[in-house]
This record gives C-alpha cells, sequence and structure tokens, in this order.
C-alpha cells in the first residue's frame, strides 16, 4: 500500500480541527468549481492529514449546494488516499443514542438534486457500489473512537435524503420500519459515490444526535436540539481524528479495491471520447484514462 495521506471531511458542528504541524488552509481549484473551503493540511505524528469543512466555515453551503464533485477532485489532487467522512446524524434505532457513533456499511441515496458523478456523455463509467464503504477504514476509527470512551455501532444503513427540512413523520416511520434503516442524514451522498469514482478509501462515522421524528419518547428532531449533543460529539470526533495516524500508519491495507475501483469501469470507446471531458478527469481518473 502507498504511504497513506488522510482526510477528514469535517461536517454541522466541526469547522476546523487542531494539532497539526506546518498547518496551512490552501486554496485549491478544480474543474468542477471551488470546494466547500480552503483545505487544511499538515501532518499529525507524522501521518500527512487534510481537513476540509463540508458545509464551509460559517456553515454558509446547504446539504445541497455543497459542492460534492469539487471536494472529491480537490482532495485527490493534494494525494489524499483516505477520506473519513464525519457527519452529525438521526437514528432510527433505539441502541444508537444520542452520542453514539454509527460506522455504516451501507446507504440509501433518496437525495434528487446534486451533480452524483463524475462521467457523463462522452466519458461513461459504472463503478461497483456494492460495498460503498471501505471497512478497514471504518473499523480503524471505531477503534479509535472506543479509545475516546464513544459507543460505536459498526455496521448499518444511512438513508441520505435531500433535506433541508428534516423528515416529516411518515418518512421517518417508512425509513425505520419498511426500509430498515438505522440512521439518517443528509450529506454523505453523492460523497461517498464519488470518493469510489476517485478511487479513495471512504468510511462515515455518523455520529448520532437525535431520534429523528418516529420515537414515542423523544420529541421531534430540531436544530436546538441537535447543537445540545453536538458539541459533545466534535470532542469525541477530534479525540477519534488524533487516534487515527497510529492506526493507519499501521494499516497492513484494503482488499476491497477501492483504490482500483476503475480498473473496468470505463465504457466509451476511446476514439469516442470527448476531450474536453478527459480533461477534467485528470485527476480522479487520468490511472486509467491515460
Ligand atoms: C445541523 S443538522 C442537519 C445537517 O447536519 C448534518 O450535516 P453533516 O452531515 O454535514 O454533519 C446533516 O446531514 C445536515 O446537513
Ligand atoms: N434527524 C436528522 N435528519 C437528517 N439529518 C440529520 N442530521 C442530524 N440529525 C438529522
Amino acid at each position: 500500500m502507498s504511504t497513506p495521506y488522510l482526510a477528514v471531511i469535517g461536517g454541522s458542528g466541526i469547522y476546523d480541527i487542531d494539532g497539526l504541524k506546518d498547518a496551512a488552509w490552501q486554496a485549491v481549484t478544480t474543474p468542477w468549481g471551488d470546494p466547500s473551503e480552503q483545505i487544511l493540511t499538515g501532518t499529525l505524528d507524522g501521518l500527512r492529514l487534510a481537513f476540509l469543512p463540508r458545509h464551509g466555515r460559517g456553515h454558509v453551503h446547504s446539504p445541497t449546494d455543497v459542492p460534492y464533485r469539487a471536494n472529491i477532485d480537490a482532495l485527490k489532487q493534494l494525494g489524499v488516499t483516505h477520506v473519513l467522512s464525519v457527519s452529525a446524524c438521526g437514528s432510527f434505532r433505539d441502541h444508537m443514542a444520542p452520542g453514539d457513533f454509527v460506522i455504516p456499511d451501507q446507504f440509501i441515496d433518496r437525495t434528487v438534486n446534486r451533480e452524483k458523478s463524475f462521467f457523463s456523455k462522452g466519458c461513461v463509467a459504472h463503478v461497483s457500489l456494492a460495498h460503498p464503504t471501505c471497512t478497514v477504514l471504518g473499523g480503524l476509527a471505531a477503534d479509535a473512537a472506543r479509545a475516546q470512551g464513544v459507543t460505536v455501532h459498526e455496521g448499518g444503513t444511512y438513508l441520505a435524503m435531500e433535506g433541508p427540512q428534516f423528515s416529516t413523520l411518515a418518512e421517518s416511520r417508512m425509513y425505520r420500519e419498511s426500509w430498515g434503516c438505522d440512521v439518517i442524514g443528509m450529506t454523505n451522498m453523492p460523497e461517498a459515490k464519488l470518493a469510489r469514482e476517485a478511487e479513495l478509501h471512504y468510511a462515515t462515522v455518523a455520529m448520532v444526535t437525535d431520534y429523528d421524528s418516529w420515537h414515542p419518547d423523544h420529541g421531534e428532531v430540531d436544530v436546538t436540539e441537535i447543537i445540545k449533543t453536538l458539541g459533545a460529539n466534535s470532542t469525541h470526533a477530534r479525540g477519534m481524528i488524533a487516534g487515527m495516524p497510529a492506526r493507519l500508519g499501521a494499516d497492513t491495507g484494503c482488499d476491497q479495491g477501492c483504490a482500483t475501483a476503475l480498473d473496468f469501469a470505463v465504457m466509451t470507446a476511446p476514439d469516442k471520447r470527448d476531450a474536453d471531458l478527459v480533461a477534467r478527469l485528470n485527476t480522479v481518473a487520468g490511472r486509467v484514462l491515460g
């Protein structure tokens, strides 16, 4: 495995991280527009680390407006190999309580208003998403979070909704009872899809802030309730990140094919490819497009 370079995409409540050596906020431009924010780069206990606040510093991007393609392209341009997505989420399970971390291994994508692929007319590709996360990276994050005293649930299905409004009671019950979802958020799709297309190891740490709206013993979710839990969650997330260098540095690598997802994915014949699109794809797919 090449030397790992970890990126953390920070969600609601996490707009910077401390402790990086040689820390600098860097502007990165991409053919897909500007990322959500400048990217904080540096090293943490010898591990190269990049931090990108998903909603921008000051929380300016709504879940729909987050420039997901630019974010993934920018991280790949920096040389990132692993992406840890840290997100707030609602829970559909009694035992996944506010303050717990869930490391989902499946997603259901209900978002409708976002660019979901780097590929399109003139360069068509189909990657596998059967196993959309890197369970090795997720396992390392789970271990680092447990070391902070956090209750961690490995595995589960994250429902990605468009938002920005929270779900209706009928939707909340349907996701939980009929669709078997475990947690809900607004941002991990298409992020996970794009990370796979860019051949990055990607795992989500979904930090539970609320029980959405289904729970008979809890009120309906609102932002005030979420903010109350976000403070403690973000302290634990920072501790988890601090524990990643020791774990990722010693990792023997994933055998799920995250880093070779494009090997057999591109369908468009070389002589039919759109030159402009191929140029835009250079960072994420240059390895296979030549
Ligand atoms: C502040 S609650 C709604 C908001 O929080 C989550 O964001 P993120 O995943 O970036 O932590 C959720 O998906 C919504 O965007
Ligand atoms: N209940 C919820 N629904 C969607 N996104 C969320 N983020 C945090 N809690 C959420």
